[in-house]
C-alpha cells in the first residue's frame, strides 16, 4: 500500500500530521478488512497505539546507526566549515550542531531516492540518513562512515520492524510469535518508554538507544537538545537487569527521569 505519508513528500510531516500517518492508514486498512497485519518501522509507530491494536512482535533489528552519505567527505570531521548538510530530523539537528556547530544544516525531505538524487545533484555536501533504510533497499554502499551511538545517537526503536494487529487476532499473534527477537524487543521497548514519558513524537528532538552488556545488563543512553539551540545538549544513561517488559518500561521511565531533571522538557 502506498499511504498519503508516502505521497506528501515534499511538505513538513509534522504539518500533515507527523510520522504517526503512515501508521495510522495501515491501521485503517486492518479496520476495514483490506489487512490483517501492518509491518512498520517501529521508529515511526507512536507509543502508544489506539485501542484494540498491539504489537504482536518485534523483529531482530537491522544496523540501529545513522550513516553520513556524501560523495566526497568520508566523515564529519572531513567537512569543511560551513558545508551543508541535509537532515530534517530535530533529533539529527541537535546532535549534529553539538558535534559540528559550524555547519549549515539545511531541510531534505522526499523518500530515499529522492534524498540521495538531491545530494547527487549538489544540494548538500552530505546528508545523514538511518543506515538500515539503506541497508534494506540495498544501497549500503552508499554510506561513508556509520556514527558510533556516542557519536549521534539514534532514535528510539531505528532500525527494527514492528508487526501491528489488531488485539483480539489471538490467531494472527500466535503464528506471528516465531519472529520476534526478544532481546531486541526489549531494548526497543525501553527505548520507546523513554519517549513516552517524554510525551516524545517525531517533532522532539530526543534520542534514546539501549544495548546489552556482556553481563546481561541494558544499558540505556539518552539525549535531548533544545530545538532552538539555546540549551546545552543533555545526555544520560542508565542500567538494569531487564527480564521483562516491566522492567524494560521502568528503566526507559528512570532515563527520562534523569533528562528531565537534568533540564530536558
Ligand atoms: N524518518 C523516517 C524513517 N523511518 C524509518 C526509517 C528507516 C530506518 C528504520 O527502519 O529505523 C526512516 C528513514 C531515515 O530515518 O533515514
Amino acid at each position: 500500500m502506498t499511504t498519503r505519508g508516502d505521497q506528501i513528500l515534499d511538505k513538513s510531516l509534522s504539518k500533515v500530521g507527523g510520522k504517526g500517518l503512515f501508521v495510522k492508514e495501515l491501521e485503517t486498512a486492518i479496520e476495514d478488512g483490506r489487512a490483517d497485519i501492518a509491518v512498520h518501522s517501529l521508529k515511526d509507530v507512536p507509543m502508544d497505539l489506539p485501542e484494540g491494536f498491539v504489537l504482536a512482535c518485534v523483529l531482530e533489528r537491522e544496523d540501529p546507526r545513522d550513516a553520513l552519505v556524501s560523495p566526497r567527505y568520508a566523515s564529519l570531521d572531513e567537512l569543511p566549515q560551513g558545508a551543508v548538510v541535509g537532515t530534517s530530523s530535530l533529533r539529527r539537528v541537535v546532535l549534529l550542531k553539538a558535534r559540528r556547530p559550524d555547519v549549515r544544516i539545511e531541510p531534505l525531505r522526499g523518500n530515499l531516492d529522492t534524498r540521495l538524487r538531491k545530494l547527487d545533484e549538489g544540494q548538500y555536501d552530505a546528508i545523514i540518513l538511518a543506515a538500515a533504510g539503506l541497508k534494506r533497499l540495498g544501497l549500503e554502499d552508499r554510506i561513508r562512515v556509520a556514527f558510533e551511538p556516542d557519536d549521534m545517537l539514534p532514535a528510539a526503536g531505528q532500525g527494527a520492524l514492528g508487526i501491528e494487529v489488531r488485539a483480539d487476532r489471538e490467531d494472527l499473534i500466535e503464528l506471528l510469535a516465531p519472529l520476534a527477537h526478544r532481546g531486541d524487543w526489549l531494548s526497543t521497548a525501553a527505548e520507546r518508554a523513554v519517549s513516552r514519558a517524554m510525551g516524545g513524537s517525531c517533532s522532539m528532538p530526543l534520542a534514546a538507544h539501549a544495548r546489552w552488556q556482556a553481563d546481561g545488563v541494558l544499558r540505556i543512553d539518552a539525549a535531548w537538545g533544545d530545538p532552538e539551540g539555546n540549551a546545552p545538549l543533555v545526555r544520560v544513561h542508565a542500567q538494569a537487569d531487564v527480564g521483562d517488559f516491566g522492567r524494560a518500561d521502568a528503566l526507559g521511565e528512570h532515563a527520562a527521569a534523569l533528562l528531565r531533571d537534568a533540564g530536558a522538557h
